[in-house]
């Protein structure tokens, strides 16, 4: 096809100035106000519609074009100074082939494959440059449009990391240093609430709180703030000769500069792809955010080689992660009800895709947390969702407001069961509906908990279930009006049910999408009223659920301050749910892992009527409450007196389950590896306490081992042990 080599249309030309003003209000919101509007994963899309624009149509690529700048000159109230040399910003890879084109031109134009790939964190903070003169810190700026920043020397000061002189050898006349300057997310809940606090506006996000605390006009409120920085690279130089980056960077930290703990050099591409998935996988486990990898030539003479564009390096990519904050609107913040009556806010919003999930429902913890972020009903929010974390809101854009927002007010009654809430002892932070027999919100979430995994492993009875079998639309009269009569349940009971259909997350009904009506089903029968398959499966899991340890019922008491953990260390102890009962409180108290809340607690719990009723209850429907063996006739425990730890994964038993069975065959289960330690029981991606183990040469048990060590005892597991003891 013959090129046409017309000027582009008015059409495109329009597109093209309204996306670069666009683009330019953006760059001003954030890299000067530090309030930007827009999420990054915005902000990125439209550069890059730019850039597909300017692609199609050549001749719209000026150099002041937004995509040939590193970002806008702007006027400011802090000094300009010159950058020695040009600070840069990066070109992206948002995919593998990205990548592999990248790595195809370096390797062509360097003209030898005798290169190496230095693979560091991209950290998500603002770029500064460190000037050090014979040692000395003569200047720190940020990086304005990459010739010219801004002179925030004094702000920088404050920096714990950076230090004023360099010490050790070799110590140049003259050098550069480039880093970046990040807020830790651990304090920036507590920085919001100060500022809110204080009448100011809250932050967004922990950049913009890095970027709003170094360019402060008084350094003292700089000072004040957790910054830390992190150096990624070198300008200028004098007295410096350096070959590979990566051994630069060693020279740094030994003059004291605080450079990264995680880069690599890398042969390979491959490797580069695997130290890419590494720490897309444990993206958490890093001091600080992270929102890519930046993959550099580690040689400089060929980084010199490849030169750079306007606007980036030739010789250095960055990968970028799938964005975890996206911004949204705060529909409304409403409160839900746990299963021991704690009232909870949590925030409904606009629903959006964030980190491969839709999110439609944020955690606020509590009302103190809602004020202490600033938020308001109506804000656009920067919403967050880190690997398997439920999601959570980050602060409020504050500059989108329009006046319409309006602030939650905790409510002071329970919104199922209208009784006033109270905080149960002075000093609670938390609300809670004193209702707990009959609040039918806690009596759904303990009998969620009590079916659920931790406790009776009910399948087929879920939340869907929970909430039919305590507050159908019909009949009137619901089977359960507490969990006493769960083990007493018929199918006659279930089939006339008719329920709402819940949401999982919110609890809510859900609608129908086109009537918007909210949907209402038999639960536990079909059309024809025959009783449905999940329907029988659920009574027999719950038969099946009567023989289940003494352990997984006591937890599943919903005794306040009982979880797993104490649950298992009672049921070890007193082997019944009477002997429980009975034990003073200083008996309870007395026992590992009990302690004196929990002891009062479970003094408490007995102490209420409708509770010994449920217990009688399950007696009656041949719930034993005892652990096998109790008693006189106490069964054989082969294990006695030996200490095992369990790590890592194992196939065939959950951590819990394998405790449990050494537990009732009388071992002792730690969380640490010590010369005390008899065996350690190691499954998949075990971590330190194997090391620990061999270390120590304790013996070793993979899972055959360990079947080994149930079934025939400690002697035969000696011999199926890895390292063999002595
Ligand atoms: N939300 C908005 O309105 C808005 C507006 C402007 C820019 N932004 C965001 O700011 C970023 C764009 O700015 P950019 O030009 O700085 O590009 P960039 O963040 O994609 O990459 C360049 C920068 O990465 C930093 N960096 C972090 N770790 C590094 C490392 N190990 N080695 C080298 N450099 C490292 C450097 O400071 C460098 O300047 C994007 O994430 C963009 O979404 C957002
Ligand atoms: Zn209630």
């Amino acid at each position: 096809m013959a090129v046409e080599q017309g000027a582009p249309p008015a059409e495109a030309r329009e597109k093209h100035a309204d996306l670069a003003e666009r683009i330019e209000e953006h760059r001003f919101r954030y890299y000067v106000k530090a309030q930007p509007v827009i999420s990054d994963a915005d902000f990125d899309r439209l550069l890059r519609d730019l850039e597909a624009l300017e692609e199609e149509y050549p001749e719209l690529r000026t150099p002041d074009s937004p995509t040939q700048k590193v970002a806008g000159q702007y006027e400011t109230e802090f000094t300009s100074v010159e950058h020695r040399e040009r600070m840069l910003s990066l070109d992206n890879a948002f995919d593998d082939l990205e990548l592999a084109s990248w790595a195809e031109r370096v390797a062509r134009d360097v003209g030898t494959s005798d290169h190496h790939f230095l693979c560091e964190l991209k950290v998500d903070g603002l770029a500064v440059n460190l000037t050090y003169e014979r040692g000395r810190l003569t200047r720190a700026a940020t990086r304005g449009d990459g010739r010219t920043g801004e002179d925030i020397t004094p702000n920088v000061r404050t920096i714990a990391d950076v230090p004023d002189r360099l010490r050790g050898e070799r110590i140049p006349e003259l050098v550069e240093i480039r880093g970046e300057v990040y807020f830790p997310m651990e304090a920036f809940e507590g920085l919001n609430a100060r500022l809110v606090e204080a009448g100011d506006k809250p932050f967004a996000n922990p950049r913009n709180a890095a970027a709003g605390s170094l360019r402060q006009k008084d350094p003292k409120v700089t000072a004040g703030r957790p910054l830390h920085m992190v150096v990624h690279g070198i300008g200028a130089r004098q007295g410096f000769d350096i070959s590979r980056l990566s051994e630069a960077y060693g020279l740094l930290r030994e003059w004291g500069l605080p450079t990264a703990r995680h880069n690599k050099v890398l042969d390979s591409l491959d490797e580069v792809r695997e130290f890419i998935a590494y720490f897309g996988e444990h993206r958490h486990s890093v001091e600080h955010e992270i929102d890519g990898v930046v993959v550099k030539l580690d040689e400089i003479p060929l980084q010199g080689r490849l030169g750079s564009t306007a606007r980036a390096p030739r010789w250095a990519i960055a990968w970028k992660y799938a964005p975890e904050e996206v911004n949204t609107k705060l529909i409304d913040i409403k409160v839900g009800v746990g299963r021991t009556g704690r009232v909870t806010p949590y925030a409904q919003v606009e629903p959006v895709t964030v980190a491969g999930s839709e999110v439609e429902f944020a955690t606020l913890h509590n009302q103190e947390v809602v004020k202490a972020k600033g938020v308001l009903i109506g804000d656009t929010v920067v919403l967050r969702k880190a690997g398997d974390v439920i999601p959570e809101i980050l602060g409020p854009v504050v500059d989108l407001r329009d006046g319409t927002e309006r602030e939650f007010v905790m409510p002071s009654e329970c919104p199922e069961c209208g009784t006033p809430l109270r905080a149960m002892k002075e000093g609670d932070i938390d609300l809670r509906c004193p209702n707990a027999r009959t609040c039918p919100a806690q009596l759904r979430e303990r009998l969620f908990y009590l079916a659920g995994r931790e406790s009776l492993d009910i399948e087929n009875f879920g939340a869907v279930a929970a909430a039919a079998l305590t507050r159908p639309l019909e009949p009137a009269e619901p089977p359960l009006v507490d969990e006493g009569d769960l083990f007493d349940l018929t199918i006659e009971q279930l089939l006339p049910i008719k329920a709402y259909v819940l949401d999982p997350d919110s609890g809510l009904p859900k609608r129908d999408p086109k009537t918007g009506e909210e949907k209402i089903v038999r639960i536990f029968a079909n059309q024809k009223g025959e009783p449905k398959k999940n329907a029988l499966a659920m009574l027999k899991n719950i038969e099946e659920a009567k023989t289940r340890p003494l352990a997984r019922f006591i937890n599943g008491l919903s005794i306040r301050h009982v979880g797993p953990v104490a649950a298992q260390a009672l049921a070890r102890e007193f082997r019944s749910l009477e002997r429980i009962e009975q034990a003073s409180e200083e008996e309870l108290a007395a026992v590992d892992g009990v302690g004196g809340i929990i002891a009062t607690a479970v003094k408490q719990w007995f102490a209420e009527e409708w509770h010994r009723e449920i217990v009688r209850k399950w007696r009656a429907a041949g719930v034993r409450l005892e652990e096998e063996g109790a008693g006189e006739e106490q069964g054989p425990r082969p294990l006695e007196g030996l200490t095992v730890v369990v790590t890592g994964t194992l196939q065939n038993f959950t951590r819990d389950g394998a405790k449990e069975s050494l537990q009732s065959l009388g071992a002792k289960v730690t969380g640490s590896v010590s010369k005390k330690t008899d065996f350690v029981v190691v499954g998949d991606n075990p971590g330190s306490k194997y090391d620990k183990a061999m270390q120590l040469k304790v013996p070793v048990l993979d899972e055959e081992g360990f079947t080994v060590l149930l079934e025939q005892g400690p002697d035969a597991a000696r011999e199926a042990a890895v390292p063999a003891a002595g």
